[in-house]
């Protein structure tokens, strides 16, 4: 069924970024998340497994809905998709990547860091935006600033988001969900620790929920 971009960051109020640096533990990890209450997946295309995992979680995990982050080419979206990535996030916007996402019809998620980058991204077409690197360039100080010229732009701030501060974030009401490694760290993913991502997990949605 396709969605927008509004629906897909509605679906679950923390995206996981995850890294898969073995294929084998990608559909487990997977379901390690979904089982503590995550939906959204985003698989970063800076490893090697990275297609191969997205392509693993969307034949084996039907209740996850998986993409691809790290998207900073037309090529790397269009290998995604073909992996199966239901949707696409970068950490920034090029004119070729702006149109090659339109292209796609899949939910787009460019990464913004500055009013004007919010607003270029606006005149292409995308209204839900990632704030990257969301700590290091203001954080929530800077998110609460822009409310007021910016009302429509909805964000998902990730970089440097953790249990301790998603919760703030979250509360905002121009930010739909919230992107972080912090479920998946890779001592837990290497050592097979799938309860603890899974109390991760369901711990972060805690937060969401308030
Ligand atoms: O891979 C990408 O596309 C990125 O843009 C970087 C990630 O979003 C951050 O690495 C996540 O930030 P942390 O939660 O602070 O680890």
């Amino acid at each position: 069924m396709p969605m927008n971009a509004l629906e897909l960051i509605e679906l679950s109020p923390v995206m996981p970024v995850i890294v898969i640096r073995d294929p084998d533990t990608a559909v487990d990890l997977a379901r390690a998340l979904v089982a503590g209450g995550i939906r959204t997946l985003e698989i970063t295309l800076r490893s090697a497994a990275a297609l191969d995992a997205i392509a693993a979680i969307q034949d084996q995990v039907p209740e996850a809905v998986v993409g691809a982050g790290t998207v900073r080419t037309p090529q790397q979206l269009d290998d995604a998709l073909r992996a199966g990535a239901r949707f696409g996030i970068s950490p920034g916007l090029t004119d070729d990547l702006a149109h090659a996402a339109q292209a796609t019809g899949i939910p787009f998620l460019p990464g913004v860091a500055t009013a004007s980058e919010a607003m270029r991204a606006a005149e292409l077409g995308f209204r839900v935006q990632k704030l990257f690197p969301a700590e290091a360039v203001g954080g929530e100080a800077l998110l609460k600033a822009w409310q007021g010229p910016l009302p429509d732009l909805i964000f998902c701030p990730t970089g440097g988001i953790h249990a301790g501060n998603a919760a703030r974030y979250l509360a905002l009401p121009n930010v739909g969900c919230v992107g972080g490694s912090w479920l998946t760290p890779a001592s837990a993913v290497e050592a097979r620790q799938w309860d603890a991502i899974t109390a991760l997990a369901r711990e972060a949605c805690a937060l969401a929920a308030g």
